[in-house]
Order: structure tokens, then sequence, then C-alpha cells
């Protein structure tokens, strides 16, 4: 295992109050894996990212990066993992070279290695072009390559990357997933952080679900979905959901069905369902409610997402959050 946590905790103080950022997290990341924290905002990624990273000190609990006890030999964590924060670096008169070859200087390579090794990284990551302009003239995009860029200059067997695409635009967001598979095939483990729930459903080998400093779900993406099983019906109604609720859940066919506060705005309540097969499904739903003369407002069937997923353990949208 590259990462084991047992327990893991933080509480800041902030002005004379608690705030327990992460509560007791248990996580186990494999070699040369892509694993992915998901969560909503303040959920407790970053904290954990920056624990495990040895930027901030646990409250308790245990965690072993890379083999290396985390309490007790952080120097040696260090020199395993690199680290790209949400910011990055900063920008000023500068070339992404001389950037490169610094943070190699810093790790301790020689001039002559550390220059050898700027020209694999920017080849790496398709910055030969601009390597010798000033960074403050590079576009997002660009900027973001070249701090994953330092990050991987010492060759870490374990690369953070907190929120790699936030604030990208698709066409670089495309590209910086190209740029994380690229780094897994060449056998860097990445541990990253994302609210992006398609992020993580494409990018990620496993992941963990984070809400208010617990994991309420781990797994890969596909056993994840396969939680929720079957498929997914949300039907809106703006009058008769009660007893919408009670006239579909008596189906044999519905496993579970739940109803969500109206909109404040159209009136409309969403009523969720789980049932084994959509498409059967629906048509038996629509004569029912007809019978009893309520009308869908809306109709939505899909398989199910990783938003499901969070949804049936929270009892809330991460899409909706965003
Ligand atoms: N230094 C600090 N002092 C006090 N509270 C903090 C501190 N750092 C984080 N927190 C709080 O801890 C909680 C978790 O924050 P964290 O940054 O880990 O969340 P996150 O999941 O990474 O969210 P985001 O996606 O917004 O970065 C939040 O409530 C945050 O306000």
């Amino acid at each position: 295992m590259l990462i084991e946590t047992k327990g893991l905790k933080k509480t800041f103080k902030s002005r004379g109050k608690e705030v327990e950022a992460v509560r007791g997290v248990d996580l186990a990341v494999k070699e040369g894996e892509v694993f992915g924290l998901l969560g909503p905002n303040g959920a407790g990624k970053t904290t954990t990212m920056r624990m495990l990273s040895t930027l901030i000190e646990p409250t308790d609990g245990v965690a072993r990066v890379c083999g290396h006890d985390l309490a007790k030999n952080q120097a040696a964590v260090r020199r395993d993992i690199g680290y790209v924060g949400q910011e990055g670096g900063t920008w000023g008169e500068v070339t992404a070279r001389d950037e490169l070859v610094l943070q190699g200087r810093l790790y301790g390579m020689s001039k002559k290695r550390a220059a050898a090794r700027a020209v694999e990284v920017l080849g790496a990551f398709q910055l030969e072009e601009y390597a010798d302009r000033n960074v403050k003239t590079y576009s997002g995009g660009q900027k973001r390559r070249l701090d994953i860029a330092l990050g991987i200059m010492h060759e870490p067997k374990l690369l953070f990357l907190d929120e790699p695409t936030t604030g990208l635009d698709p066409q670089s967001r495309a590209h910086m997933w190209d740029e994380v598979r690229a780094l897994r095939e060449r056998g860097t483990a990445i541990f990253l952080t994302t609210h992006y729930l398609d992020e993580a459903d494409a990018l990620c080998d496993r992941l963990a679900i984070i809400d208010h400093g617990e994991i309420v779900a781990e797994g890969t993406p596909l056993d994840l979905k396969k939680e929720v099983a079957g498929d997914v019906v949300a039907i809106g109604v703006t009058d008769g959901a009660a007893a919408a609720v009670e006239l579909l859940g008596g189906k044999d066919f519905v496993r579970e069905i739940e109803a969500g506060a109206p909109d404040p705005a159209t009136g409309v309540a969403l009523l969720r369902m789980y049932v084994d097969d959509g498409a059967a499904a629906l048509p038996e739903l629509l004569r029912s409610l007809d019978g009893k003369d309520i009308a869908p407002a809306s109709i939505e069937l899909h398989r199910p997402s990783l938003d499901d997923v969070f949804l049936k353990q929270t009892g809330r949208s991460l899409r909706e959050e965003h």
C-alpha cells in the first residue's frame, strides 16, 4: 500500500471555535493507482491531502505514506511524494525551464541531471515551445501543466493533486485528464481531490466519497454505482407527491422511493426511485399516476451515477451544490 490511514483526524481551532474538518478517516491507496477523494466544498478533501503530504499535522490517527510513518519520518515522506496545490506556485519573472531546474536542485539533483530531467518533463507536458518564456505570459492550462511538471520533477512515487482541473476550460481539462493517465502509465500513483463527478468517474481507479469530514463510500466507480443498483427514475410532480409515493412505492419492482422537497421556484417535488428495469417500469409508473390524475411535470430515467451514490449516502445531491 502507498497510503494507509487509520482514524485520521484534524480539528482546527478558529476564533475560540473548533472545526472538525476531518473526523477519523481510514484510507488505503495501492501502488500505481489513481485514487480520488470526491466531495462537496468544505468536505475535508484539502485538509486530508495536506495531512498526508506533511503540510499540516493530524490531530489524531496514524498514517503510512510510501512506507514511512507520517508522524515520525516526514522527511522521507516528502522525498517520495510530489504535491500540487490548488493555487499552484508563484509566477514571477522566471522561465519554466529555470523553475524546473531550481526544483530539481532543491531535491538534490546535480545541475546536469536537473537540466536533463527538465527537458524530459517539458516534453511530457508539451511545454517545450514555451520553456524559455516568462511564465507570467502562460495561459491557465499551461500554468497548470507547469505546476504538475514541477510536482513530478524529482520522480515521486506518489503525486498529490488538489483539484487539478478547477478553473480550466473544457479543452485544458481534457488535456489534464490525458496527462494524469499518462503519469499513471509511467507508474506514478496519483491521489487527487475533486468535486467533479465526471472527473472522479473518468479518471479514478478507486475513490472515496467524503462528506462533513467522513468517508461515506469507497470503491471503484463501477462498484459504487452498482451499490445503487438498477435504474434511477425521477418523476417531478406539483401536486399529490405523498399520494404518489404511496402508490408507486407499493409496486414490487420499485425498490426504494423518496420525495424531495418542492422546488421553491416551480413547486415541483422530485420523486426518486430505484427500479430493476427502467424502460419496463416507466410506462406502468405513468399509467398508475394517470389513474389517480397526477400529471408529471418532468420525467427522467438514467443509469446510476456517482451523484446517485452520494445522494443515497447523504440525502443531498453533489450536483446541486455547484
Ligand atoms: N486553517 C483552518 N482553520 C479553520 N478551519 C479550517 C482551516 N482549514 C480548513 N478549515 C475548515 O475545515 C473544513 C474542511 O475544509 P477543506 O478545505 O479540507 O475542504 P475541501 O473539501 O477541500 O473543500 P474545497 O473543495 O472547498 O477545497 C471546512 O469547514 C473549512 O472551513
